[in-house]
């Protein structure tokens, strides 16, 4: 019996070092590689098999390897390794060359007495001369240091670097041939410069290379010398990647000038981007702010050159610039640009402040009505994929708000990303992500127009991760189009349909159009009315009980893919023929769903807007802020204040619907492009207001809300509109209805209504600014829980 010493391996102490993982090394094949494996192993086998030798894949693809593809060499090497060598005789010199001590080695070794004689031992023999398997312990038992006190053991260094194991097929003489035939043709190469190393076998010319600028370097040394250095050639680019080659130092490249991130508090988003698609606007501008603005506004504004002289001596400068310099111009991207604005000479001047025109605008508005279409923003919601922005860029390229072309332009190239169905959301789909992903991430805001009316769409996700951004987006619009895929009525309604409607209920949404797509894919044949019908039913029906009035639902069946019944009816033949009979087109189902223009009252009162967004526009509006205007009115000029940061600014030109204005209103979404403010100041879910005027911030504040799941006093997320801040649920006040008078529940169960105090998380802050009777939607571990308005501010 033998002990065994249990003797813990770590897995890196089986393994050499310097061996490379195979697999690794046939991520280092380049495609070139590839190729050669598949074009010439079958060729080397080939000739294997004439031959009548047989040779593993791996065999024949180490040899070519090695061989750098040559196949008779590769051929050549297979068959020697495969030809058994004729024993050599042991030559009369050898026998005499052996010593006495060689030959009584030989003996022992042997074990036998007679000369030349090996005994062949069977395996059962050899199995009893085995040795019993030796624990460390044991196999160094008796080694003197092993006895040794650690304080004077040695550290075993050894002499010179441990090199890589050689690997390579025929040894290092071989290699050194190759290389050596390599740097002959490197010299031929280089002799003859119009011969072009080839550029795709990564490695092999990076060695190349490496090779050529040695050999530049000690062109006047023997060639002896060279030949010292085959060990470099042929490391296993398979095993050992080698290293990128060494290119002679660049000389120290002019430092390109640094760009200064600007200090966004809100980056802008795909709905920021929309809204400055304006084509009188450039790409957001990465110019600091500090540098166009100005430090600070002057006390005259007239003292100054006009924006567009600022411009104009921009460019002029630019031109004088690029003519004297080309050469620095063409090398310095930023610098160019900045000295061309001669942001820092005396000429430039700071922005001069737009004085305002002092319009009286409830009455210009008044006054305009008769000229006005109606109009409405409508918020598109519905499950993820039901085919909302299909659905939408088929209303646009119906009405002509967007180009076949650009349709073609789309198709093309989802076609390429393997998504074309997606051409027609891509029109809404904007952001690379969104494309890229097939999913809406934020709302995109698309304008377009009809004989009798103004619409602008806000597109939302479908997704339950970009609920925020659908309440942002629904609380802007003024009706819903809720799409429901028609054969997927289930998942639907069980889903963010659900969801969305509520969310639609709970901004205050009244109208809602519903269009029941993909008509075009129903089962078993398309247009089935029987499909049609049952999902109008279902979902009417869930409408009404979520609290909208029967006769503000309209359910129009349609296809955005295929576009039938969005602008045009179908045909009154085939399939859909029915459709035209008693149901009207999306189209005509949003004219007749325009809410009443919004009241003149709401103009007069003072002026406050939620921030949508914040962006960069041009050179000339440099920092913009996008939103609908809740109350009131503003015009080009006027100061306003932003809330919570509690800074002023002043509104320099504003659009609607990407038209410059003077002045806009109550229900319009405007993009204000502001001056005399820092980007830090902004960010969306911010107030702007009438700063004589000004909303108020507030820590906490009290709602009376509805609850869709039971709601006691715990942590929510406080959505008001694009505001959403973590917060908590303080204190159950009181639940209202039938149980009125029932103070401090100690929960308010689905379905009731209740006043509750809710308090902002953000103990540092000042507050968020509210007004009483504004949306407020409770969420919680990603999901509605209430949602109600605020009712003492
Ligand atoms: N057959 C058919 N497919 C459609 C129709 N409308 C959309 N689709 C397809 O449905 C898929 C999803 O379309 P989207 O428009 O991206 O859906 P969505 O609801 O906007 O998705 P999210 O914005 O991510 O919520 C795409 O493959 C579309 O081609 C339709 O009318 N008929």
């Amino acid at each position: 019996m033998h002990r065994v010493k249990n003797v813990q391996y770590n897995e890196e102490d089986l393994y050499d070092d310097d061996e490379v993982d195979e697999g690794q090394g046939e991520e280092q094949l380049t495609q070139e590689d590839r190729d050669n494996f598949a074009n010439l192993t079958p060729v080397v086998r080939a000739e294997l098999e004439e031959a009548g030798l047989q040779a593993s894949d791996r065999e024949i693809q180490d040899a070519l390897w090695n061989y750098y593809w040559d196949v008779g060499k590769s051929v050549n090497y297979l068959k020697n390794s495969r030809t058994p060598r004729p024993q050599r005789q042991a030559s009369k010199k050898d026998a005499k060359a052996k010593s006495k001590f060689d030959q009584a080695a030989e003996k022992a070794e042997t074990g036998c007495a007679g000369e030349g004689w090996v005994r062949k031992f069977s395996a059962a023999e050899r199995r009893d001369f085995a040795m019993p398997p030796l624990s460390a312990a044991e196999w160094f038992q008796g080694v003197p240091w092993t006895g040794l006190s650690p304080s004077i053991r040695g550290n075993l260094v050894p002499a010179e670097p441990v090199r890589p194991r050689p690997r390579l097929l025929g040894g290092s003489s071989k290699l050194a041939k190759l290389a050596e035939e390599r740097r002959k043709r490197n010299a031929a190469a280089a002799a003859s410069p119009e011969v072009e190393v080839p550029a795709s076998n990564g490695a092999l010319s990076a060695l190349d290379r490496l090779a050529s600028i040695k050999d530049g370097k000690e062109n006047d040394k023997p060639a002896a010398t060279t030949q010292a250095e085959p060990r470099k050639y042929p490391i296993r680019k398979k095993r050992e990647p080698t290293p990128p080659p060494r290119e002679p130092t660049p000389p120290p490249a002019p430092a390109e000038p640094q760009e200064e991130a600007p200090d966004l508090r809100a980056s802008p988003t795909a709905f920021g981007r929309t809204l400055s698609t304006s084509p009188r606007q450039h790409p957001t501008s990465t110019m600091h702010l500090k540098d166009v603005l100005g430090a600070s506004s002057q006390s005259d504004p007239f003292n100054a050159p006009s924006p567009d002289d600022v411009v104009m001596r921009a460019q002029q400068h630019s031109k004088a610039v690029s003519n004297t310099s080309t050469k620095q111009a063409s090398t310095k991207g930023l610098e160019r640009q900045t000295q061309a604005l001669n942001l820092d000479a005396d000429a430039t001047p700071q922005q001069a402040k737009v004085r305002s025109k002092g319009l009286d605008v409830p009455r210009l508005w008044a006054e305009e009505k008769s000229k006005r279409k109606p109009s409405a923003a409508f918020v598109v919601i519905g499950h993820v994929d039901h085919g909302k922005s299909t659905l939408m860029g088929r209303l646009l390229l119906d009405t002509g708000a967007v180009a076949q072309r650009d349709i073609d332009k789309y198709q093309k190239a989802a076609t390429e990303l393997g998504k074309s169905s997606f051409a027609l959301a891509w029109v809404l789909d904007t952001d690379p992500q969104e494309r890229e992903r097939g999913v809406t991430v934020d709302i995109a805001q698309h304008h377009f127009s009809t004989d009798t009316a103004d619409f602008t769409i806000l597109d939302a996700p479908g997704h339950r991760d970009f609920v925020p951004n659908m309440i942002g987006g629904a609380a802007m619009a003024d009706m819903a189009v809720l799409v429901v895929d028609a054969n997927q009525l289930d998942s639907g309604m069980k889903g963010q349909t659900r969801e969305h409607v509520l969310l639609a209920k709970a901004v205050g949404l009244k109208k809602v159009v519903v269009a029941v797509n993909k008509m075009d894919d129903t089962k078993p044949t398309a247009w089935r009315e029987a499909a049609f019908e049952a999902v109008r039913d279902e979902v009417r029906s869930f409408l009404t009980t979520s609290g909208f009035g029967e006769e503000d639902v309209l359910v129009v069946p349609c296809s955005g893919l295929g576009g039938e019944n969005v602008v045009k009816a179908p045909s009154s033949m085939g399939a859909a023929a029915w459709v035209a009979k008693c149901n009207p087109t999306l189209l005509q189902a949003l004219e007749r769903s325009i809410p009443s223009e919004t009241e003149s009252k709401t103009v007069t009162q003072p002026f406050r807007m939620q921030i949508a967004d914040v962006f960069r526009g041009s050179i000339q509006n440099p920092l913009s802020v996008a939103g609908r205007i809740v109350a009131g009115h503003v015009q080009v000029g006027d100061s306003i204040l932003v809330q919570p940061s509690g800074e002023t600014a002043a509104i320099r030109a504003l659009d609607v619907i990407d038209e410059p204005r003077d002045f806009a209103v109550a229900g319009q979404i405007v993009t204000l492009h502001l001056q005399d403010i820092e980007a830090q100041h902004l960010r969306s879910g911010d107030v702007v207001c009438d700063p004589k005027r000004p909303v108020h911030l507030r820590k906490s504040f009290e709602a009376v809300v509805e609850a869709v799941d039971p709601l006691l006093p715990q942590a929510v997320d406080i959505h008001i509109g694009r505001l959403h801040a973590p917060g908590r649920i303080e204190r159950l006040v009181e639940v209202m209805g039938s149980e009125t008078g029932r103070k401090k529940p100690r929960i308010v169960r689905q379905g009731q209504k209740a006043k509750v105090k809710l308090t902002f998380e953000d103990a540092a802050s000042s507050g968020f600014p509210l007004v009483d009777g504004e949306k407020v939607v409770l969420r919680a571990a990603g999901a509605t829980v209430g949602y109600g308005v605020v009712d003492a501010a």
